[in-house]
């Protein structure tokens, strides 16, 4: 694994404001992390320093060993951004924005034109002005623009808000091929449920300052929370033994439900998987990213 952005005790202020407040962490090829945290939690502040578009107050950031602010061409070129809103010239079509595109990053256009496949934007849109465009449509045209030139650095921020559950889905299968490809894939995200199994690392952020970085086993491990297990019995059989040690059972009819801590979890499943004809179903819930994301954030004074 190479590291291809590094941010090193960056601080962004904004006179008394701290956007950003000595936060550190490398970003790898082939990593797709997600940027979590509230809003005014300092997000797109370090898109923006990732992309040289602001410097830093204190502290420096690399981008694909090149510090972006200089504004050095063959890194802006391995470099795709999606913003938040979108906004494209509505007078355009589709394929006159993204040659608008390609032309500034220096793409040949037949590349620029098969991004269109890609990103599922069909032939017949892709004549059409922006105007027509649904929300989706322009969010694949946007997802187009930022991929321009294979980058080798991703950054998007709330790149599936407004976008139908099939489109998030299609969206999230185009990013696992571009980890597969080695691309570096930052995105900030408010919608957490959707970013299990997909990041393979969070970063959350409160008031400028890295408050979590890990992958979610991490997380878990760090924050300890209970693993939720619920196991409904089998009918006509008799209570098995486990459901009659420990109180921390809750029982409703043939419902069983325990929240218990990582170490007692191997333990009871091993207990509780010793005689499968006793249960109808066995549940095992993990915590969440929304779970830690609250414990996290706990105890925390949130903008
Ligand atoms: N140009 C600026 N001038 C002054 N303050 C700014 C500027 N840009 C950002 N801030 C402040 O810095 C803090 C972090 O803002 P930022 O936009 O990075 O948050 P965010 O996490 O991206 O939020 P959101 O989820 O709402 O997009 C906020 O308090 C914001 O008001």
């Amino acid at each position: 694994m190479t590291i291809t952005v590094e941010i090193a005790g960056v601080s962004k202020r904004y006179s008394k404001l701290h956007a950003v407040k000595d936060v550190a962490f490398g970003l790898n090829t082939g990593e797709t992390v997600a940027l979590v945290g509230h809003n005014g939690a300092g997000k797109t502040t370090l898109i923006k320093l990732m992309l040289g578009l602001i410097r830093p107050t204190e502290g420096h950031v690399r981008v694909l060993g090149e510090d972006p602010a200089r504004g050095d061409f063959a890194v802006r070129q391995r470099l795709g951004y999606l913003p938040e809103s979108v906004s494209f010239h509505l007078a355009l079509t589709g394929r006159e924005t993204l040659s608008f595109y390609a032309r500034l990053k220096r793409v040949d256009l037949a590349s620029a034109d098969r991004l269109f496949e890609r990103v599922g934007l069909a032939q017949e849109a892709v004549d059409r002005p922006v105007r027509t465009y649904s929300k989706g449509m322009r969010q694949r045209l946007g997802l187009a623009q930022a991929l321009l030139g294979e980058p080798r650095v991703l950054l998007l921020d709330e790149p599936t808000s407004g976008l139908d559950p099939a489109l998030r889905r299609s969206f999230y299968d185009l990013i696992a091929g571009l980890r597969e490809q080695g691309a570096t894939v930052m995105l900030s995200s408010h919608a957490l449920t959707e970013l299990e199994g997909r990041a393979d690392r969070v970063i959350i952020v409160n008031r400028g300052i890295k408050i979590a970085d890990g992958t979610l086993d991490e997380l878990r491990r760090i924050a300890r929370l209970p693993t939720r297990i619920s196991a409904r019995l089998a009918d006509g059989g008799p209570a098995p033994a486990w459901a009659n040690g420990g109180s921390h059972w809750k029982r409703t009819g043939q419902l069983l439900e325990a929240d218990v801590s990582p170490e007692e979890k191997i333990r009871l499943l091993h207990d509780i998987t010793a005689h499968p004809e006793q249960l109808a179903t066995l549940t095992v819930a993990e915590p969440t990213l929304d779970d830690l994301y609250a414990h996290f954030l706990s105890g925390q004074e949130t903008p």
